[in-house]
């Protein structure tokens, strides 16, 4: 049992759109280091979790720290500086801005956390696009990048701070095999290199390199399997998808080989 600070610290977790809840008092606590993976059917809340653990929407109820930091007790400009300093955000979609070029894309959140002079954050941007072999794009637009290049720029983004945490929300889902393969491969050298990395995936490839994948149903987390061994959270909401992705799932072991 891991007894240190949960990067990740959730307690009671609700939120509810127009009344109808959508997360149903959930636990989590993520450890420094982990590669979790969030699974579970379209529409059970993975997103949802994602965007309140990281305080990019509010929370209806419960508590949340991210390296011990209580983000109910932040004002707004906290929390933004939070997300921006602490928290790495990869999207399905990159969430690129069309009107910069790719390196001030990467720039961006180092600029407006104000870390370094600007020629500083060009150099630092620089050198993490050459490590995901995207440099030679730092001048191009968006729209001359594929998908699989706008993912790698998007992870330098996420980077570019140094984060705790990165958080994805499906990394992979817009990419084809061998794209998503390379993308999955640089996730698992960040978490490697210690950054704990937290992905929401519909796609069992990228769960079977995780440390521990959660299951959710209607809100709930009903299933956390790390290293081979699984708790049923919540037995009584079992549910045929479940019982389905335990048989199917591989431990990490097993996928990777003894390390
Ligand atoms: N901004 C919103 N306003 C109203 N309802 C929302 C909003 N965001 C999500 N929901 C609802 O919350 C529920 C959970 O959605 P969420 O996107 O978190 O699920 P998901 O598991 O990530 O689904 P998917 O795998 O399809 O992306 C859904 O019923 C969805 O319609």
């Amino acid at each position: 049992m891991t007894t240190s600070t949960p990067v990740l610290d959730a307690r009671g977790l609700t939120k509810a759109f127009d009344g109808t809840t959508v997360l149903h008092g959930v636990d989590l606590q993520v450890h420094d280091g982990e590669l979790v993976a969030v699974m579970g059917p379209s529409g059970s809340g993975k997103s949802t979790l994602l965007h309140t653990i990281s305080g990019m929407d509010t929370m209806t109820g419960g508590t949340v720290s991210v390296a011990g930091q209580d983000l109910g007790s932040l004002s707004q400009k906290q929390l933004a500086r939070l997300r921006l300093t602490t928290m790495g955000f990869v999207f399905q979609h990159g969430h690129l801005l069309t009107n910069l070029c790719l390196l001030d894309n990467v720039v961006l959140p180092a600029y407006l956390a104000c870390l370094a002079p600007r020629e500083e954050l060009n150099r630092r941007a620089l050198a993490l696009m050459e490590r995901m072999g995207v440099a030679g794009l730092a001048t191009r637009d968006v729209s001359e990048a594929s998908g699989g290049q706008l993912q790698r720029i998007g992870i330098c983004r996420a980077l570019i701070n140094e984060p705790t945490i990165v958080l994805g929300d499906e990394p992979t889902g817009a990419l084809d095999s061998t794209a998503a393969a390379e993308v999955l491969d640089i996730l698992g050298e960040i978490n490697a290199e210690g950054t704990t990395v937290v992905l929401v995936t519909h796609d069992a490839t990228v769960a079977a390199r995780a440390d521990r994948v959660l299951y959710m149903v209607d809100g709930r987390i009903v299933a956390d399997r790390q290293q081979g061994r699984c708790a049923a959270v919540d037995l009584e909401r079992r549910h045929g998808g479940v019982a389905a992705w335990l048989t199917e799932l591989q431990p990490r072991s097993a996928v990777l080989g003894p390390v």
